[in-house]
């Protein structure tokens, strides 16, 4: 098994280029069922979640070419295979992201119940119902959520809690739905208005998409289109705590300033300098940042896959600071492995409270999940000696060249195996 080993201490600087989201990535390369023509996507960014997609959209037949330097083209033109099997959606919940456009493009789909993860239980009752409110038979046989549908209607359809993936499967189903589809209380996150762009360069007529209503006037058939993903907000704003954390200074290009506020004010807030412009953002540290509380909840509020990095940054700030986490049930399972690293947190049901230690010592840590391992890995470069982070693969399903980017900004890491 991989690991990451880090030599802490050095403080970040340079620039580093920020790569395509992945969670705009992954619905938009789902999309691609939604029509028999060829969808031609930009920006894609390298990742195992990535890779996991093209594999179970080349299994149901979608005709898949990679070009490494120009992008993605998904041509649907026949589905053979309707199914989401356990083993693909077991590495990766956004697998439910087919559920929809499978739904709504060929009237049938088998697609693997997902189970807990190691953040949570995550249930998928909002995409469930929203779809049954449409006119979807849903049944749940052996593991599988298996819908059928002869053509999909649009409706009125409140959505109990905010949920990102259950919007973009719900506004995706719509798009080819008869009628109008109407969803309330929807996801106001980028990656969903990055969803709702490509669907409509594609033909969709989808109104309001970063609001909390969202109207999707359903089309007969969608065609094919160019379309490139948006940059990563969460990969932006990891490198951004990366040099906050080790009093260092970093550019970051070919990124959005404009989708990370809730950060860039916590940032601020430890006593960072920030400057941005439309597509760069630069941020300088000079000595230990200053603790700052964060709570999480859906978008426009700091975002929980944030959560796990400003934790470690608790870890050795002046002061006390209160992480709070609203969004998932079970998000604080980096902060077992940050104690090992000599880190003084306490855990009272979704409360953290984080008082900052003069340095944390590098050690052996394990990664549980995907932001838990960022979090590692920013540990790991300002712990004095050395740590190696085991279970690497939860951290190359959401960063692209990990430890390639960082070396570029003067850490010292390595991949080993
Ligand atoms: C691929 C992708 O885009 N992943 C993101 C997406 O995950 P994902 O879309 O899975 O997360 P949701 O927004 O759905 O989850 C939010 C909360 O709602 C609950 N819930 C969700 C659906 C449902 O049917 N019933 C239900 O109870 C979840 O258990 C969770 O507690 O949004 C999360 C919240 O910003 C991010 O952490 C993930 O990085
Ligand atoms: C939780 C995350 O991803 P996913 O929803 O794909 O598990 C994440 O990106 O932090």
């Amino acid at each position: 098994m991989q690991k990451l080993r880090i030599e802490g201490g050095v403080p970040l600087s340079g620039e580093v280029r920020i790569s395509g989201a992945k969670n705009a990535a992954l619905p938009i390369l789902c999309a691609s069922l939604l029509t028999p023509e060829p969808l031609f996507v930009e920006n894609i960014p390298h990742l195992r979640d990535v890779t996991t997609t093209l594999g179970l959209l080349a299994q149901m037949g979608v005709a898949v070419s990679v070009d490494e330097k120009l992008g993605v083209e998904l041509c649907a033109r026949e589905l053979t295979h309707r199914v989401a099997p356990y083993e693909l959606v077991k590495t990766m919940r956004a697998s439910i992201l087919v559920l929809g456009p499978l739904l709504a493009r060929t009237g049938e789909a088998r697609v693997s119940l997902p189970g807990g993860c190691a953040i949570g239980l995550r249930p998928v009752d909002q995409h469930i119902k929203g779809l049954q409110a449409m006119g979807a038979e849903i049944a749940i046989e052996h593991g599988f959520i298996v819908a059928k549908a002869a053509r999909l209607k649009g409706t009125r359809i409140v959505m109990d809690l905010v949920t990102v993936t259950g919007t973009e499967n719900l506004m995706m189903a719509a798009t080819l739905a008869e009628g109008t589809t109407v969803l309330e209380n929807a996801a106001r996150e980028p990656e969903v208005v990055d969803l709702a762009q490509c669907l409509n360069a594609m033909g969709a007529r989808i109104a309001g998409a970063g609001s909390d209503v969202i109207t999707i006037e359903g089309v007969p058939r969608l065609h094919g289109a160019r379309y490139r993903v948006m940059p990563d907000r969460i990969e932006t704003g990891t490198y951004l705590v990366a040099a906050a954390v080790t009093g260092g200074s970093v550019r970051l290009r070919e990124t959005r300033s404009d989708i990370l506020d809730a950060v860039l004010v916590k940032l601020a807030e430890a006593g960072a300098k920030i400057e941005k412009g439309p597509d760069w953002l630069w941020l300088s540290m000079r000595g230990k940042p200053r603790a700052v509380s964060v709570r999480t909840a859906p978008y426009p509020a700091f975002p929980t896959d944030m959560q796990a990095q400003f934790m470690t940054l608790n870890t050795v700030a002046e002061g006390t600071a209160v992480v709070t986490e609203t969004v998932f049930e079970n998000r604080f399972m980096h902060v077992q492995e940050l104690r090992r690293m000599g880190a003084d947190i306490e855990v009272e049901g979704n409360t953290a409270v984080v008082r900052g230690v003069p340095r944390l010592s590098g050690a052996n840590v394990m990664a549980t999940d995907l932001r838990a391992s960022a979090s590692l890995v920013l540990a790991g470069l300002v712990a004095e000696g050395e740590t190696v982070v085991d279970r690497i693969y939860h951290i190359d399903r959401g960063y692209e060249c990990i430890e390639e980017k960082l070396t570029q900004l003067g850490a010292r890491i390595q991949r080993v195996n």
